[in-house]
């Protein structure tokens, strides 16, 4: 039997703990916790994303500031626009949604944010805090990940953990969390050989390659706990993660579903370091 680790319930619990944080922020403070969300474009993960996280804001009591920017529009102006919420005392945390159009630097807009804003963890001074395992804001798919696995008590002290994809905002952050908490860590990435060979190894799986149902039961050891980040539309508009859950089934000993799964916890650790970020402010202003 594999379990499905559910995340959606799991997130709503977390969210319900945020609302009182939040009010308890308010009530003794006066601080509305704010987020700035910029988009520029349209890319289908993003749109949902928009969506959920709305939605969970209004929830807590957060209140979000969304700057949804044409296609068209100029890496200065993002810029601008960044350095404007740096100085705003009332903004605590600022998020610029990835990918972006191709002729804007995502380099360039991720460094412009403030590190003690950077909700997403990507500025390079958060990331080498991370790396050199004394954190400061995380990336939040990892994060919810890592909350999935203490839910489930699933400890990853000495596992096999073997994560598929390196990328900055799932991948390379995941490893790092990993390795703070012991485990053994092997990347693999689309120049990787005999990839089978090396997930059937291993005791946890995280994928992430925005690859359809690549990961199937062959892939895997029995008993393996498997974390699917995946978050694909199929042509038939269903959504499916990177791993095939039909085959997967009854071989993992825990599988994360999409939707369901990894998504609503990166939403929840969103708000949660937004609320982190707000309570900060309070303490550095004494
Ligand atoms: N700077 C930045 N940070 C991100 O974390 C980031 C980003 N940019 N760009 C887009 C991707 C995508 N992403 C999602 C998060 C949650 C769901 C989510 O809530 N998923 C639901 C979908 C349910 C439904 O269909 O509504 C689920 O899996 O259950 C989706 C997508 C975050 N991303």
């Amino acid at each position: 039997m594999t379990v499905l680790m559910d995340g959606r319930k799991l997130s709503k619990k977390i969210k319900e703990q945020l609302r009182v944080r939040v009010e308890k922020l308010e009530k003794s403070a006066g601080i509305v916790p704010r987020l700035v969300v910029i988009m520029v474009g349209q890319d289908a993960a993003s749109q949902i994303y928009v969506r959920n996280k709305q939605q969970a804001a209004k929830k807590i009591g957060i209140q979000t500031i969304d700057n949804m920017l044409p296609e068209d529009t100029k890496e200065e102006e993002i810029l601008n626009l960044i350095y404007e919420y740096n100085e705003d005392p009332n903004i605590h945390g600022i998020l610029v949604q990835l990918p972006l159009p191709a002729h804007i630097n995502e380099e360039n807009v991720t460094h412009a944010i403030l590190p003690a804003k950077d909700v997403d963890g990507f500025h390079p001074v958060n990331m080498g805090h991370l790396f050199m395992n004394a954190p400061h804001s995380l990336p939040c798919t990892p994060r919810g990940i890592m909350e999935l696995f203490k839910e489930y008590e699933i400890s990853p002290k000495s596992k096999n953990v073997v994560i598929i994809g390196r990328s900055n905002i799932v991948g390379r952050p995941m490893a790092a969390l990993m390795i703070n908490a012991d485990a053994t860590v092997t990347i693999a990435h689309s120049k990787t050989l005999n990839l089978s060979k090396l997930t059937q190894q291993a005791d946890i799986v995280i994928v992430a390659t925005g690859q359809p149902q690549m990961l199937t039961g062959e892939d895997i050891k029995k008993d393996a706990v498997v974390i699917d980040v995946g978050m694909n539309r199929l042509p038939n508009g269903k959504l499916v993660g990177d791993v095939d859950q039909a085959s997967i089934d009854g071989i993992a000993s825990y599988l994360t579903p999409v939707p369901g799964g990894v998504g609503p916890m990166t939403i929840a650790m969103l708000m949660k370091q937004v609320v982190e970020f707000a309570e900060r402010s309070v303490k550095n202003d004494c």
